[in-house]
């Protein structure tokens, strides 16, 4: 090597081991390990750089952040995993607030995204930071300023007063939205319930914090014992059809048994037959008179008919207990057959009332997501138009602001059944929740999606509703849209929803779609 390529080298190692020490620098903080091993590693390359105690340290250093990388990878899963959690949390929180909603919705699917370096993360931090500082801003600004003579936050008591805070508080009301609609499908079962009743009663009045837990507790009792009383009733049809099996089971071998033996008797009788035969054919070539093969044939042939009639006899037997084992057998699959109908009618009669909201008896969320899916694949085979609309009614909180919630309820129930006698073939119509309908319309262009969305909105903007003498127009704002290829239910969705918002921004009760642009 000449003195120039010393001196290249001695320049490239130079230059490394500075970067490597500046690199070394800016990477420390991760964990105590290796910084200290960093810290040594540092102190090989500076000034005149010691290659061979930095190799020991470069190695001990590869393991440490080999392992490292694990933990980082683990941490970022867990933290994006919380972070998920919190803005789901925060997102049925902010149920009434749409801009906040629709945050909380963005943020949770970019929180869905692969999560990139550590420093992606530090942004999905700020970025909930920044929605939940936005949610408490929100919630501080609708929540009237009341404090008390020492200037601290009144508390929460079990008063009419803590009732009053309480309602403006999105958590709480959105837990008494839940309570109504669990109670309102409770009480469709059990009318007379005085639990329930009671618990109804107080959600109309008002309710504490303690009182509304007491009452989740009593709700959660009956669900779980209505759970049990239905899985034990299940359990008994199981076992009464597992019985009534096992007894045709028995009558099956009974009947196999008889026949076995039938079997073997009729072998024996015909044996019989076969050597009384044989006696007269013998008897016929040895008989020396006529006289003695007469009494000989006579002999046979008495025997011949004593075999035939016990045959008989034996064939009736057993044609009789077959006809016994059958008619037990089809008694049985009578009452089998009434114990599985009474089992389908409850089946069904539990898969209507899954899939139907208790309050407006439409099809609820879970009915229209297995229609859709099916609908989507229909759309995806043939390529026929499909189109998802979005209903919302106009001012609902104020109907129940003015004329109490069960005037909302009532409200949500006319409404419903208006919209639906106006749907047409093959048109499906949900509650989405709150005051919301989601249609499907396979099959229909744009003018036959608007027309119908118009029909639904004027002969509901035309009903005469009254409460408390006071004649009250209701109307609705109307948002669909159609699949275009390569989407997904859920972006058409949000598109129906946003057309929703834009049709309620430029002054409600009016129908937008997709296509009018
Ligand atoms: N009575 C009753 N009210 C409900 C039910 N579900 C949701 N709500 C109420 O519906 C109201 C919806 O109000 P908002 O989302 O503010 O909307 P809005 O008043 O209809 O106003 P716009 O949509 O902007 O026209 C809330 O006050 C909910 O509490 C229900 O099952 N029964």
């Amino acid at each position: 090597m000449d003195a120039k390529q010393l001196q290249t080298y001695k320049q490239h190692n130079t230059l490394l081991s500075q970067f490597i020490v500046r690199l070394s620098a800016f990477y420390e903080g991760f964990s105590d390990k290796i910084d200290s091993e960093l810290q040594i590693l540092r102190g090989h390359l500076s000034g005149t750089p010691n290659f061979t105690l930095a190799t020991v340290s470069i190695n001990k250093l590869n393991s440490a952040l080999q392992h490292q990388e694990l933990t980082l990878k683990k941490y970022s899963i867990e933290t994006v995993a919380l972070l998920e959690s919190a803005t789901k949390r925060l997102q049925k929180a902010v149920f009434e607030d749409e801009a906040l909603k629709k945050r909380a919705t963005q943020q949770l699917i970019t929180l869905n995204q692969p999560v990139g370096d550590i420093f992606s993360i530090y942004k999905l931090f700020q970025q909930a930071i920044e929605l939940h500082h936005a949610a408490l801003a929100s919630s501080a600004a609708s929540e009237p300023a009341v404090e008390n003579s020492k200037g601290e936050a009144p508390a929460l008591e079990n008063s009419k007063e803590s009732n009053k805070d309480n309602t403006v508080n999105p958590l709480y009301k959105s837990i008494l939205e839940e309570l109504n609609q669990l109670i309102a499908s409770y009480a469709q079962r059990q009318p007379d319930d005085s639990q329930l009743v009671d618990i109804q009663k107080k959600l109309t009045e008002g309710m504490s914090e303690d009182q509304l837990l007491k009452s989740c507790v009593v709700i959660l009792r009956m669900i779980v014992q209505d759970a049990m009383a239905e899985a034990s009733l299940t359990g008994k049809v199981i076992q009464s059809l597992h019985n009534s099996l096992g007894k045709m089971g028995g009558d099956i071998q009974l009947s196999m048994d008889n026949s076995r033996t039938q079997f073997e008797q009729r072998q024996v009788g015909n044996a019989q037959l076969q050597s009384h035969i044989e006696s007269i054919e013998e008897a016929v070539s040895h008989s020396d008179s006529l006289e003695s093969l007469k009494e000989h044939t006579q002999f046979c042939v008495q025997n011949i008919a004593s075999t035939l009639n016990e045959q008989a006899q034996l064939d009736s037997q057993g044609q009789e207990s077959l006809m016994g084992l059958l008619g037990s057998m089809q008694s049985r699959i009578e009452q089998l057959q009434k114990q599985t109908q009474t089992y389908k009618k409850k089946l069904a009669e539990q898969m209507m009332l899954s899939q139907t909201d208790p309050l407006t008896r439409l099809p609820n969320r879970q009915a229209y997501n297995e229609k859709l899916s099916k609908a989507v694949q229909f759309w995806q085979d043939n390529g026929d138009d499909l189109a998802v609309a979005v209903i919302d009614i106009d001012h609902f909180k104020s109907i129940n602001d003015r004329f109490g919630h069960a005037a909302g309820d009532k409200t949500l129930q006319v409404v419903g059944k208006n919209l639906k006698q106006q749907l047409t073939k093959n048109t499906f119509m949900a509650r989405w929740g709150g005051e919301e309908f989601v249609l499907l319309l396979p099959g229909m262009d744009k003018q036959k999606v608007t027309s119908l969305l118009e029909t639904m909105r004027t002969k509901l903007a035309s009903l005469p509703f009254k409460f408390k003498q006071e004649k009250v127009t209701i109307t609705a704002s109307f948002g669909a849209s159609f699949f275009k290829k390569g989407d997904t239910p859920d972006a058409v969705f949000e598109r129906a929803d946003n057309l929703l918002y834009q049709a309620k921004n430029s002054g409600r009760n009016r129908v937008i779609t997709d296509r009018d642009e």
